[in-house]
């Protein structure tokens, strides 16, 4: 589920009075997602999603996602615009909660996606990446890069073997890899750090929309290349598909050409992106609250891609034509 906070209807109207978005017509809450509690918002002026941000973000970060989301819409990105009130504010309160109405894309997202959903992936994430590129007005350090994952191992390794035997020592050695050697120096920008199927909307073929900038942050781009790979280009059975890659990287790269030393970094990043969806799907499964009507994401299909990244020889296992 993904609404953790009632909002009562007179304070709802309220709050709507506020903006230039004419009357109510409909609202109802969205199942999907996991984080914060999201709203279908119709009224005279269309429709909107209304987001009550829950106790997981930070609101001191709220200012660098609206100030994101309404600078690559402003360059032309497909994400949600955020809408402001009367006075010129977009950051509001509702229902004790910190609050956004953004603007309705059109488009549903894709459960298992093509070839074709790869390429067209590839090429929007080098376009936010560009588009990102001159947004100085805030920034956000990555807390869920290297420095990060030692401490979610450590909330987790005392039953990490409950989930797979050996897990606990395997992230162990991960860590012990990886912390030593994480590429540094690479080109660096405004990543979406989260870029996942459920968070790409389609309509018929075209790309028409990303949303869910909440985990964006300033660091390595290759690195946000690096967990679409993970993302989009395993099968259900866990294998790894090539042409799937190739055709993220051919459409990323027809944007944004990747320098011989990103390149290089792909599989050290690859294995960096798997650990840490491991490590937060790890601490979520072990820590699911009583009652709570969320299902945990499995931590083990991300120990499966980590043993593909462990695997590889060489950049070309991930479909760079090297
Ligand atoms: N701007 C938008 N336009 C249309 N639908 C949207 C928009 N924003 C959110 N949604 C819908 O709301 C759902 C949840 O949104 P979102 O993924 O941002 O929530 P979340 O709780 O942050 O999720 P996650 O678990 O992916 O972190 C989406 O799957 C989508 O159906
Ligand atoms: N995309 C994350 C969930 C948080 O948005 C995952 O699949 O683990």
């Amino acid at each position: 589920m993904a609404v953790y906070t009632d909002v009562p209807p007179e304070e709802l109207e309220a709050f709507l009075s506020t903006y230039e978005l004419g009357r109510l017509r409909a609202f109802k809450g969205i199942a999907e997602g996991v984080e914060n509690s999201n709203f279908l918002l119709q009224t005279e002026a269309g429709s909107f999603i209304l987001t009550l941000y829950e106790k997981r973000v930070n609101p001191d970060d709220l200012p660098f996602f609206i100030g994101l989301m309404q600078h690559l819409a402003n360059r032309g990105i497909d994400c949600p615009q955020p809408v402001r009130n009367r006075d010129g504010v977009a950051l509001g309160r509702l229902a004790g909660r910190p609050a956004l109405i953004a603007t309705f894309l059109l488009g549903t997202s894709v459960r298992r996606p093509s070839v074709a959903n790869c390429a067209a992936l590839g090429t929007a994430l080098a376009g936010l990446h560009q588009a990102g590129a001159d947004f100085t007005a805030f920034s956000r350090v990555n807390a869920l890069s290297v420095v990060g994952w030692r401490p979610l191992y450590e909330q987790a390794e005392s039953r990490a073997d409950t989930v797979a035997p050996g897990l606990a020592a395997l992230i162990a050695d991960e860590l012990s890899v990886l912390e030593p050697g994480w590429p540094v120096g690479l080109p660096a920008g405004v990543i979406h750090a989260d870029l996942f199927p459920d968070n790409v909307f389609f309509t018929d073929d075209r790309l028409s929309g990303l949303i869910d900038f909440y985990f964006a942050c300033n660091d390595t781009l290759a690195y946000d290349v690096a967990i679409c790979l993970n993302a989009w280009c395993f099968e259900a059975d866990g294998a790894y598909n090539q042409t799937k890659g190739r055709a993220l990287l051919a459409g990323y790269q027809a944007v944004r050409p990747l320098s011989p030393a990103e390149i290089a970094a792909l599989p050290m990043l690859c294995r960096g992106a798997a650990l840490r969806f491991l490590l937060t799907r790890l601490v979520d499964w072990l820590n699911v609250p009583p009652g709570a009507l969320v299902r945990p994401h499995d931590p083990r299909e991300y120990l499966r891609k980590l043993r593909f990244h462990r695997s590889v020889e060489s950049v070309r296992d991930y479909g760079v034509d090297a």
